[in-house]
C-alpha cells in the first residue's frame, strides 16, 4: 500500500460517512471501514472528489491503511455493536495506537472500555459528537474524554472539524475515561427537556388560542429573533410550515403523535436518580416520550370527562403568545441548570474535572442544542465555575423574575383547558421549590418516623431524634 490514511473512521452510516467527509475535506486523508462494504463503496464513489479516502474491505485492510499510532474513529449503535467492533480491531493493533467511540455509548461502558484496553497499552478515548447529519459534515460540538495524553495528540485534528464560534472550536477535553461521553448523555437529556418545551408550546399555541400549525411557524419565527434563538426552534419553525405532499395537510397532522427515543434521555434520568439530582424537566420528557407511545393507556383512557375543546377568547386570548415565551424560556433555563447541576454532580461522583463554562461554550454551535442563551451560561460559570445553580446567577434570575407572573398565568391555563403541559409545570415547581422558606418534607420525615423509626433532625437543635409515639409523643435523642 502507498500512502497512509492520517485516521480512519469505522461505521460509515449518517454519522460516521458525515464525519469521514469532515476530515477529508479538511485535508486529512481517512481511512473507510464498514461492516458492509457497499457503505464504504457508496462514499468513495460519491465523495472521492472531496478529499483523500482510502477504502478497505476487510479490518485488517483498514489497520495496514492507517498511519501510526494509528487513530480510529468508531461510529456504530452503542453498547453490543461497540464491543464488537472493538474486540475485532484490538488484536491487530498496536501499543499506542488509539480507538475513538464516537457513538453515543454509556459512559459507563467507556470506563469499562477504556480501563480493559489499557492495560493492553493502547488508548480508548470515549468521545459525544451532536450535530447530526448536518453537525457531523459541517462542524459538530465535539466532547472527547479519556487520557488528557491522548487529547494532546488528537485535540488539533478535532478542533479543526469542530464547529467553531467566535472563532473557538467547539471541542475541548472534557475530563478523564467516561466524561465525554457522560456530558454528552446530559447534553442529549436536555435536548429532550428542550424539545418537550418547545412541543408543550405549540399545543398551547394550537389548542389554547386556535393557532394553525403555520401561524405558529411564524410565531416560533419571531421568538427564534430574540432570546430563545436556537437550533430546535428554528428546525420546529420548519417541521410547522411543512405541508405533506401526499395529503397537502400541515405535517404535523399527519405524523403519529408518538415520540420514540433512543435510549440517552433515558439514561439520563437513571444517572440523575443514581446521582440524586432533581432532573424533573429532562424525567418528564423522557416519560412523555413513553406516555405517547402508550397506545393502549390512551385508548383506554380517551373519553374520560375534562375540559380539553375550549379555547381562550378575547380578553383572555390577549397577550398569552407572549406569556407562552416567557413560560418557554423560564422553563428552558431551569432544564439546563438542572443538566448542569448533573454535570457538576457526575464531576465529584466519578472524580472528573470538569469545566462547566467550557462546557456550555462548546454547546453554542455544532450540537443539536445550540442557543444564544449559551452565551449567558457560558459567562455565568466563567464569573463563578462553582455556581450551585444557574438560577442564582443575576441574568437568569432576573430574568426568571420578569417571567413568573406569564409563567404561572401559562401553567394555570393549561391545567383549566385541559391541555398537558408536564415541562412548564415541573419547571415551575421546581423553581417554587427551591424557593420556598420551608418545604414539606418535614411532614414526611414526621411520616417515616411514625412507621419505621427511621429518625429525623430539628430545626431548633443539633442531633438525630426519634418520636416516642404510641407512648406519650416525646422526641428522644438517638445517638
Ligand atoms: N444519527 C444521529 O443524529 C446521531 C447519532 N449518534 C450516534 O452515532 C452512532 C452512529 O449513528 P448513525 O450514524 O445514526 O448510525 P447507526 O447507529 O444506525 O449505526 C449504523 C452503522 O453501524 C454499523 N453497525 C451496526 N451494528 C454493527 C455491528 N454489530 N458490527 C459492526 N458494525 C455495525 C452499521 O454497519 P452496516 O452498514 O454493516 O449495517 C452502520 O455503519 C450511534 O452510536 C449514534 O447513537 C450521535 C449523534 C447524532
Ligand atoms: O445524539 C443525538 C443528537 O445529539 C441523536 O440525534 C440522538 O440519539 C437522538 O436521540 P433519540 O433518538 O433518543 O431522540
Amino acid at each position: 500500500m502507498s500512502a497512509k490514511a492520517e485516521i480512519g473512521v469505522s461505521g460509515l452510516a449518517t454519522m460516521g460517512r458525515n464525519l469521514a467527509r469532515n476530515l477529508a475535506r479538511h485535508g486529512h486523508a481517512v481511512a473507510l471501514h464498514n461492516r458492509t462494504y457497499q457503505k464504504t463503496k457508496d462514499l468513495v464513489d460519491h465523495f472521492s472528489d472531496e478529499g483523500t479516502f482510502v477504502a478497505a474491505e476487510s479490518a485488517q485492510e483498514f489497520v495496514d491503511s492507517l498511519e501510526r499510532p494509528r487513530r480510529i474513529v468508531l461510529m456504530v449503535p452503542a453498547g453490543a455493536a461497540t464491543d464488537a467492533v472493538i474486540d475485532e480491531f484490538t488484536p491487530l493493533l498496536e501499543q499506542g495506537d488509539v480507538i475513538i467511540d464516537a457513538g453515543n455509548a454509556h459512559f459507563l461502558d467507556t470506563r469499562r472500555r477504556e480501563k480493559a484496553l489499557s492495560e493492553k497499552g493502547l488508548n480508548f478515548v470515549g468521545m459525544g459528537v451532536s450535530g447530526g447529519e448536518e453537525g457531523a459534515l459541517n462542524g459538530p460540538s465535539i466532547m472527547p474524554g479519556g487520557p488528557k495524553e491522548a487529547y494532546d495528540a488528537l485535540g488539533p485534528l478535532l478542533e479543526d472539524i469542530a464547529a467553531k464560534v467566535d472563532g473557538e472550536p467547539c471541542c475541548t477535553h472534557i475530563g478523564a475515561d467516561g466524561a465525554g461521553h457522560f456530558v454528552k448523555m446530559v447534553h442529549n437529556g436536555i435536548e429532550y427537556a428542550d424539545m418537550q418545551l418547545i412541543a408543550e408550546a405549540y399545543d398551547l399555541l394550537r389548542k389554547g388560542l386556535g393557532l394553525d400549525p403555520a401561524a405558529i411557524a411564524e410565531t416560533f419565527r419571531s421568538w427564534n429573533a430574540g432570546r430563545l434563538d436556537s437550533y430546535l426552534m428554528e428546525i420546529s419553525s420548519e417541521v410547522l410550515s411543512h405541508v405533506d405532499a401526499d395529503t397537502g395537510k400541515p405535517f404535523v397532522d399527519v405524523v403519529a403523535d408518538e415520540a420514540e427515543q433512543k435510549g440517552t434521555g433515558r439514561w439520563t434520568v437513571q444517572g440523575a436518580l443514581e446521582l440524586g439530582v432533581p432532573v424533573t424537566g429532562i424525567g418528564e420528557a423522557v416519560f412523555s416520550r413513553s406516555l405517547s407511545g402508550h397506545r393502549d393507556l390512551r385508548d383506554a383512557a380517551r373519553g374520560l370527562p375534562g375540559t380539553s375543546g375550549a379555547v381562550l377568547e378575547g380578553a383572555a386570548a390577549e397577550g398569552f403568545a407572549d406569556d407562552i415565551e416567557q413560560a418557554l424560556y423560564a422553563s428552558k433555563i431551569v432544564a439546563y441548570a438542572q443538566g448542569f447541576n448533573q454535570i457538576q454532580a457526575g464531576a465529584v461522583e466519578y472524580d472528573w474535572s470538569i469545566d462547566l463554562g467550557a462546557v456550555a461554550s462548546i454547546w453554542r454551535g455544532g450540537c443539536i442544542i445550540r442557543a444564544r442563551f449559551l452565551d449567558e451560561i457560558t459567562a455565568a460559570y466563567r464569573r463563578d465555575p462553582a455556581l450551585a445553580t444557574l438560577l442564582a446567577d443575576t441574568s437568569f434570575s432576573e430574568a426568571l423574575a420578569g417571567a413568573q407572573d406569564s409563567w404561572r398565568r401559562v401553567v394555570a391555563v393549561a391545567a383549566q383547558l385541559g391541555i398537558p403541559a408536564p415541562g412548564f409545570s415541573t419547571a415551575l415547581s421546581y423553581y417554587d421549590a427551591l424557593r420556598a422558606e420551608r418545604l414539606p418534607a418535614a411532614l414526611i420525615q414526621g411520616q417515616r418516623d411514625f412507621f419505621g423509626a427511621h429518625t429525623y433532625r430539628r430545626t431548633d437543635r443539633e442531633g438525630t431524634f426519634h418520636t416516642l409515639w404510641a407512648e406519650e409523643g416525646r422526641p428522644q435523642e438517638q445517638r
